[in-house]
């Protein structure tokens, strides 16, 4: 059977890329699929953006919706330190399975965890079964339409504390109405818009930021 996109990704990355090199890996996927195919990485000009708000964050525990292929994962993981971790959430067992092998050619297996599922379905499980307290950074870049219900559910589950960064990608391509409806409106959240392109093309995509009591987090130290 024809080999998927996904899987000649990982084929590159595999070839070409420097084992336990996180920047190797990067730059042989935006190579990759700015030269043969297109995939729906967040891509370097976003993932810059992407950079600067996790090391604003400076997260103990990060929480990612939508693995794909573990390109975010790894551009995530590569700045966290010692002792901190990150969940990724993926649905499609495919991708999961590709990732799984991507992030352990870039050497960062032991700070990224995995979860195969619906994130309507892990979300309420983080506490319990992967002993999180309280989430630090959230980057959505899953389906669109549910940015808004998980950025909810996260707030019923009690995941999300003052000052915890929610970043969100595709704004404006495929675009998030709902989300940024429900987010700019809600006096919680502090929100800022990075505009940039979608990975790979001229595009225009943006990025949105929300950080929740922003205030209050400010006024403890
Ligand atoms: O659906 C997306 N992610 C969730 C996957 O489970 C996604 C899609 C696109 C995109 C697709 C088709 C097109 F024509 C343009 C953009 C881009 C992205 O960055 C994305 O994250
Ligand atoms: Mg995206």
């Amino acid at each position: 059977m024809d080999q998927s996109k996904e899987q000649r990704i990982l084929n590159s990355v595999s070839y070409n890329a420097v084992k336990g090199d996180p920047e190797s890996v990067i730059n042989c996927i935006d190579k990759y699929c700015s030269q043969y195919e297109w995939a729906m990485n967040v891509g370097d000009e976003k993932g810059t953006i992407l950079d600067k708000v996790v090391e604003e964050a400076d997260p103990s525990v990060a929480l990612e919706l939508g693995t794909y292929c573990g390109y975010s994962a790894i551009r995530i993981a590569r700045l966290l330190k010692p002792n901190t971790r990150l969940l990724t959430i993926e649905f499609n067992p495919e991708f999961a399975s590709i990732a799984k092998e991507i992030i352990e050619i870039a050497g960062l297996s032991e700070k990224v965890t995995i979860l195969e599922g619906h994130s309507e379905d892990i979300i309420p499980q983080l506490k319990k079964k992967y002993e999180v307290e309280t989430l630090d950074f959230v980057f959505l870049d899953h389906w669109k339409e549910r940015y808004a219900p998980d950025t909810i559910l996260l707030e019923e589950c009690g995941l999300l504390r003052k000052g915890s960064i929610l970043l969100a990608d595709n704004i404006i391509y495929p675009g998030a109405p709902e989300f940024i409806k429900y987010i700019r409106s809600n006096k919680r959240f502090e929100c800022t818009s990075y505009p940039s392109h979608l990975e790979y093309m001229k595009v225009e995509d943006a990025m949105e930021k929300a950080v929740k009591d922003p205030g209050a987090a400010a006024m403890l130290f």
